[in-house]
C-alpha cells in the first residue's frame, strides 16, 4: 500500500494533475465512462441493492453526471486566483487567494448509494487537481468490482487508484499519510478514521449519519406532506443517510398521517409491495436482523411484515412511540417510521435539541415563520422545508453534517473547496522602504500612531494631515505606475 501511495505522490509532485486542461480531460473521461458503460454500472448498483435500473439511474447516475457537468462548466472560475482587499500599507502590492490542490487524498465510500458516494467526492478531488485513492464499500461488492474494472480504463492510473477490500485493507490504507480523507459511513468508523488521520495531522471530512427528525405542523397540507415523506422514507428501503428517521407531531394528527402514508404506499408500490420493482431490499442479513429487532414491543400501525430469505421489510409505521425505546436510540436506516407525539412546536424543538445534531431536519407547515423559527432554534447538517431529501440534489448547497453527524461538506463548489487549500499570496515590490521603516525597530509612539493610521479604521491624525496623506499616496501610486 505504501508503495502505491508513493507512486501517486510522485506523479502528483511532477505537476501532472495541476493544469486546468488535464483536469477537464480527466472529468470528461469520467463522464465518458459513465455514458459508455451505463448498462454495466446500472446492473451493478441494481444487483447490490435489489434496485431497478431505472431507480439506479435516478438515484445515482444522474447526480454524478450533473456534478461532472457543473465542474466542467465552472472549473476555470473555481480554480482561478481571487483578488483580495488590501490595506493602506499594501495598496501598491498584489494580493490574491490562489486555490491549490492538497496532494494525495483518500475517499472512503459507503454501500447505500455506492456509486454516488464514491464518485461524487472523486469529481471534486480531480477538479481541485489532486491525486486520489478511492475505497468503495465492500458491502456493495458489485459496484466496487465494476469501479475497479472501469476507472483504470478511463482515468490516469498514476494519479487515480481504486483499492477494494474490507476492514483489513481500509486499516492498512489508513496507516498511510494522506493530505485529506473524505469518509462516508457510520459514526463509530468515523472516529477510527479521524484517529488514524490525526497521526499524520491529515484533515478529514466526515459524512456520517444520525436520526433526522421530521416535524409536521397542524397548519399543513397533510396529503402533500405524507406523499413526500413516504417517498423519502421508503426510497432505497429506508437506507438513505438523510431519510426522515421519525415524525414529530401533535397526537391529534397521528391517525390521519398513518392513513395518508398507507394510501400513498399503495399508490407508489401497488397492493403487493413485495412485487414492486420500485421497492428495494435490505443490504444484508446483519442489517435485516438489526432493523427487525427494532419492531419488538412496538405498536405497528402499518406494515411490519418481513421475509428473511429475501431481506424484505415492508414499509412500516409505528405509533405512540416511547422516546426512550430502542427504535429512538439509534439511526433506523430501514423502512420503519416511528411517530412520536409532542404538544407543540416548542416541545418539538426541545426534543431535537436534547439529542445529537442530526444530518438533516425536515419541517412541514404552511407557516413559513414557524419553519424559520425551527431552523433558528435548532441545528442540523442540512434542512429542507416542506419536503425531504431534496437539499442533497442542489449542488450550490454544501452537503455535510454537524456535531455527531459529521464535519466538513462537499458537492459542487464545496467539493472543490474541500479538496483545495486557499493559499493567500501577497506579492510586494522591492521599493517603498520609507513606509516600511514604520515597522522596523526601534519602535516609537509616532510609529505606532502612523501604523494605526495605515492599518486600523480608527486613527488620531487630523483631517488636514489625512488629506495630505491621501494626496501623497495618490501621487506615489501614479509615480510607481508610470515608472
Ligand atoms: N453523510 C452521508 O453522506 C452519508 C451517506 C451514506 C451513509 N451515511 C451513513 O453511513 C452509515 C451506513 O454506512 P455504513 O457505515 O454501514 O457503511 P459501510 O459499512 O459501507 O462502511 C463505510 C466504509 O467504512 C469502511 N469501514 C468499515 N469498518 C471499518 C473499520 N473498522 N476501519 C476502517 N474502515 C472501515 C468500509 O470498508 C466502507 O468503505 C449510516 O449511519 C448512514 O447514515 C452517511
Ligand atoms: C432524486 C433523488 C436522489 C436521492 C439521492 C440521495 C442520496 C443520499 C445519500 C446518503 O445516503
Amino acid at each position: 500500500m505504501e508503495r502505491q501511495v508513493q507512486r501517486l505522490r510522485q506523479t502528483f509532485r511532477s505537476g501532472r494533475s495541476r493544469p486546468l486542461r488535464f483536469r477537464l480531460q480527466q472529468l470528461e473521461a469520467l463522464r465518458r465512462m459513465v455514458q459508455e458503460r451505463e448498462k454495466d454500472i446500472l446492473a451493478a448498483i441494481a444487483a447490490d441493492l435489489s434496485k431497478s435500473e431505472l431507480n439506479a439511474y435516478s438515484h445515482e447516475v444522474i447526480t454524478i453526471l450533473g456534478e461532472i457537468d457543473f465542474m466542467l462548466g465552472n472549473l476555470p472560475e473555481l480554480a482561478s486566483a481571487r483578488p483580495a482587499k488590501k490595506n493602506l500599507l499594501t495598496m501598491m502590492d498584489e494580493a490574491y487567494v490562489q486555490p491549490e490542490p492538497l496532494g494525495v487524498v483518500l475517499i472512503i465510500g459507503a454501500w447505500n448509494y455506492p456509486f454516488v458516494l464514491t464518485l461524487q467526492p472523486l469529481v471534486g478531488a480531480i477538479a481541485a487537481g489532486n491525486a486520489a485513492i478511492v475505497k468503495p464499500s465492500e458491502l456493495s461488492e458489485n459496484t466496487a468490482k465494476i469501479l475497479a474494472e472501469l476507472l483504470p480504463q478511463y482515468l490516469d492510473q498514476d494519479l487515480y487508484m481504486i483499492v477494494n477490500g474490507g476492514v483489513e485493507e481500509t486499516t492498512e490504507l489508513l496507516r498511510q499519510r494522506f493530505d485529506h480523507i473524505l469518509y462516508t459511513g457510520n459514526t463509530a468508523v468515523g472516529k477510527i478514521v479521524m484517529e488514524a488521520a490525526a497521526k499524520h495531522l491529515t484533515p478529514v471530512t466526515l459524512e456520517l449519519g444520525g436520526k433526522s427528525p421530521c416535524y409536521i405542523d397542524r397548519d399543513c397540507d397533510l396529503d402533500v406532506a405524507c406523499r413526500r415523506i413516504t417517498w423519502g422514507k421508503y426510497m432505497n428501503c429506508g437506507q438513505t443517510c438523510i431519510a426522515p428517521d421519525y415524525i414529530l407531531c401533535e397526537a391529534s394528527l397521528q391517525d390521519q398521517i398513518v392513513q395518508k402514508i398507507k394510501d400513498t404506499v399503495k399508490d407508489f408500490y401497488g397492493e403487493n409491495v413485495k412485487a414492486s420493482p420500485d421497492y428495494e431490499r435490505i443490504i444484508n442479513l446483519r442489517h435485516f436482523k438489526r432493523i427487525k429487532s427494532l419492531l419488538e414491543g412496538q405498536k405497528i400501525a402499518f406494515g411490519g411484515e418481513t421475509d428473511e430469505a429475501t431481506r424484505y421489510i415492508a414499509p412500516t409505521i409505528l405509533t405512540d412511540v416511547d422516546p426512550n425505546s430502542k427504535v429512538m436510540q439509534e439511526e433506523i436506516f430501514g423502512p420503519i417510521l416511528p411517530i412520536v407525539s409532542v404538544k407543540n412546536v416548542e416541545e418539538a424543538i426541545n426534543f431535537i435539541n436534547d439529542r445529537e445534531k442530526p444530518l438533516a431536519l425536515y419541517i412541514f407547515s404552511h407557516n413559513n415563520k414557524l419553519i424559520k423559527r425551527v431552523i433558528d432554534e435548532t441545528s442540523s447538517g442540512g434542512v429542507t422545508g416542506n419536503d425531504v431529501i431534496m437539499h442533497f440534489t442542489v449542488n450550490s448547497l454544501p452537503f455535510g453534517g454537524v456535531g455527531a453527524s459529521g464535519m466538513g461538506a462537499y458537492h459542487g463548489k464545496y467539493s472543490f473547496d474541500t479538496f483545495s487549500h486557499q493559499r493567500p499570496c501577497l506579492l510586494k515590490g522591492l521599493k517603498g522602504e520609507s513606509v516600511n521603516k514604520l515597522r522596523y525597530p526601534p519602535n516609537s509612539e509616532s510609529k505606532v500612531s502612523w501604523s494605526k493610521f495605515f492599518l486600523l479604521k480608527q486613527f488620531n491624525k487630523g483631517r488636514l494631515q489625512l488629506l495630505l496623506l491621501v494626496c501623497l499616496v495618490a501621487v506615489a501610486a501614479v509615480i510607481v505606475k508610470v515608472s
